[in-house]
Parts: C-alpha cells; sequence; structure tokens
C-alpha cells in the first residue's frame, strides 16, 4: 500500500493585494495553490518581484493583513484563524531565515543572546545552565563553536552569519521554515555549503522548508519540488528534476536559459530563450494542468494537450 504523504502546509486558491482599493493597488499573490508535505523542501524560484516573498510571508502569518482570498493550513489548521496560545505555538512551529544575515541579527547582541531569543520568549530553558547549553547545542549543529557564544555579528564571516540564522530559527524547535534567499547574499564558494548544512539539519531534525530563490541553479539541489512564479501566479510545479530538466512552461524556459554556465565552451554556447509574457494576459482561461503525472502547468485546455504530445519523462 502507498502511504499517504502528510501535507503540512496547504494554500488554496490564495489572493493577496497591496495598497487593496488604492491607485497602488498591486495583487501580489493571484489564485495561488499548492501544498509542502512533510518533510520536503519545496523550492519557489521566480524573478524579483513576483511574489516569492509575499507568499513565504503569507503563510507566516507575518503581515499586518491577512491575504485577500483563499486559504492557508499548516498541521490542518487555518493560519488566518489562529490566535492566542495557538498563534504563539504557530509562531515557533514555523519560523524564517533571512537573505540577508548581516541585516536580520542584532548587531549590538552577542551571539548567544541573539540564538537564545526565541528559548526566553517561549520559556524553554530550565534555568541559565540550560539555556546556554541548548545554545551551545545549537551553535555545534550549525557548524559553529563554544568560543562564538560571546562574539558579536560583525565578527564573522557571511556564511557564518547565515548559520547563526540558522541557529536561531532553530532554538524554538520549528517544524517548517521559510528559507527567504537564505543564500543569495553569500560568495558562490559558501553557498553549497549552507545548503548542505540545510539538507543534514533538515534530515537530523525532520524539517519541512520552503526554499525561496531567484534562479534554479542552487535550489534544484536542495529541492524535492519546485514552483515556478511569475507576476504572482504559479506557473509550473513538479518535482526538481521534472522542472529542471524537463521543464514545459516557456517561462521556465527561459528561466533556465539565464542561468550562466561555468564551463566556458557551454557558456560559450548558451542563448537565453526569451520570453513573451502576453500570453499571460491574452484574456484566455487557464489553471494548473496535470501534463505528466505531479507535473502541473498553468495552461489552457488546447495548450496543455500540446504540452501532452512533447512532454518527456
Ligand atoms: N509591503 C508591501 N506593500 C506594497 N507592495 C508590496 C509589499 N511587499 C511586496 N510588495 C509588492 O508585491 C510584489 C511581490 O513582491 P515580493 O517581494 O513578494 O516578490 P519577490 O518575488 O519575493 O521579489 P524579491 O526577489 O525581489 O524579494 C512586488 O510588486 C512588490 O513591489
Amino acid at each position: 500500500m502507498v502511504e499517504e504523504r502528510k501535507k503540512l502546509v496547504e494554500l488554496k486558491n490564495i489572493d493577496l493585494i497591496f495598497n487593496k482599493g488604492k491607485r497602488n493597488a498591486n495583487k501580489a499573490i493571484n489564485n495561488v495553490s499548492f501544498d509542502i508535505y512533510e518533510g520536503e523542501t519545496f523550492g519557489l524560484v521566480g524573478e524579483s518581484g513576483s511574489g516569492k516573498t509575499t507568499i513565504g510571508r503569507a503563510i507566516l502569518k507575518l503581515y499586518d493583513k491577512d491575504i485577500d482570498s483563499g486559504e492557508i493550513l499548516f498541521d490542518g489548521k487555518d493560519v488566518i484563524k489562529l490566535k492566542g496560545e495557538e498563534l504563539k505555538e504557530f509562531r515557533a512551529e514555523a519560523q524564517m531565515i533571512f537573505q540577508d544575515p548581516q541585516a536580520s541579527l542584532n548587531g549590538r547582541m552577542r551571539v548567544k543572546d541573539i540564538v537564545a531569543e526565541g528559548i526566553d520568549v517561549n520559556g524553554l530553558a530550565k534555568d541559565a545552565d540550560d539555556r546556554t547549553k541548548q545554545v551551545e547545542d545549537l551553535l555545534k549543529l550549525v557548524g559553529l563553536n563554544h568560543d562564538h557564544l560571546t562574539r558579536y555579528p560583525h565578527e564573522f564571516s557571511g556564511g557564518q552569519r547565515q548559520r547563526i540564522g540558522i541557529a536561531r530559527a532553530l532554538a524554538v524547535r520549528p517544524k517548517f521554515i521559510v528559507a527567504d534567499e537564505p543564500i543569495s547574499a553569500l560568495d558562490v564558494s559558501i553557498q553549497a555549503q549552507v545548503v548542505n548544512l540545510m539538507k543534514d539539519i533538515q534530515k537530523k531534525e525532520g524539517l519541512t522548508y520552503l526554499f525561496i530563490a531567484h534562479d534554479l541553479s542552487m535550489v534544484k539541489y536542495i529541492s524535492d519540488r519546485i514552483g515556478v512564479m511569475h507576476w504572482g501566479k504559479i506557473l509550473e510545479i513538479g518535482s526538481a528534476d521534472q522542472v529542471y530538466n524537463h521543464s514545459i512552461h516557456p517561462y521556465t524556459k527561459s528561466l533556465l536559459s539565464s542561468i550562466p554556465s561555468p564551463d566556458p565552451i557551454f557558456e560559450r554556447q548558451r542563448t537565453p530563450i526569451v520570453y513573451d509574457p502576453t500570453a499571460e494576459t491574452d484574456g484566455q482561461v487557464r489553471e494548473m494542468r496535470e501534463i505528466l503525472p505531479g507535473h502541473f502547468v498553468f495552461s489552457t485546455e488546447e495548450e496543455a494537450a500540446e504540452y501532452k504530445k512533447t512532454a518527456t519523462l
């Protein structure tokens, strides 16, 4: 018998409009639906302004406004309705790691206090010794050590600062982490280290990730499934292999063609594919249609029929 995978996060027809009703109204999320299964990494990619961060923050209920329509479920519970104790529990269960560790860490606090913030807020330590022990364990988990406890963020490299950000997120023992471009500000040589660290921690702690990035090059290493966003909509969802090696939507193909190759011969032959977005505004009715098992593309019925003829496994 095939075991049903548990859905940890469910997004159902989400709309989110900034400045609703005003002249500068902006539909940052437009009828987005997808699920994130427990234990998986869901990669969300797309160019700047496509709505990735808005989705991550909406799931975590970090805006002072609610989504405008649709439903977000976390562990079966409606996120919009969470209040009191349930909201506090959710705040610990669902954490965020930010793009710029420099900006997200308080420069006047020592590492031990930065990492312990969530422990203190949630009363997770029995006493001062237990607090220090928990912080030390967290630092060890992210590849830092005892000597780092009393230092300040500016004494660390970018990669180390991101490790501190990860330790801080883990301090409250979350189930789910939104990692918003966690490696984009880092040197390429450090990016793989942080991705590998996140993968190791995921295995050890049984975490579920939403991993946000603007290109597909690193996302494919960490993601089980990938969603491609453009103009507030998801245009393609599939396994990392389906999206990276067998992409279907022209926008995904264009994103892939824009990744520079480290191989100079490939790089010289690489021709970026220019995406024509007018199809998204031609008035035709499009929805996510399953082209191959688990591989969905935003398309009309006719487009889906065409995609099915040429799609490869
Ligand atoms: N607080 C806000 N108020 C008004 N508009 C916003 C707000 N946050 C985001 N937006 C707008 O919503 C759209 C989606 O932005 P979002 O930050 O989610 O995109 P993104 O794909 O994460 O981009 P980036 O990679 O640059 O972070 C953009 O047009 C942005 O200008």
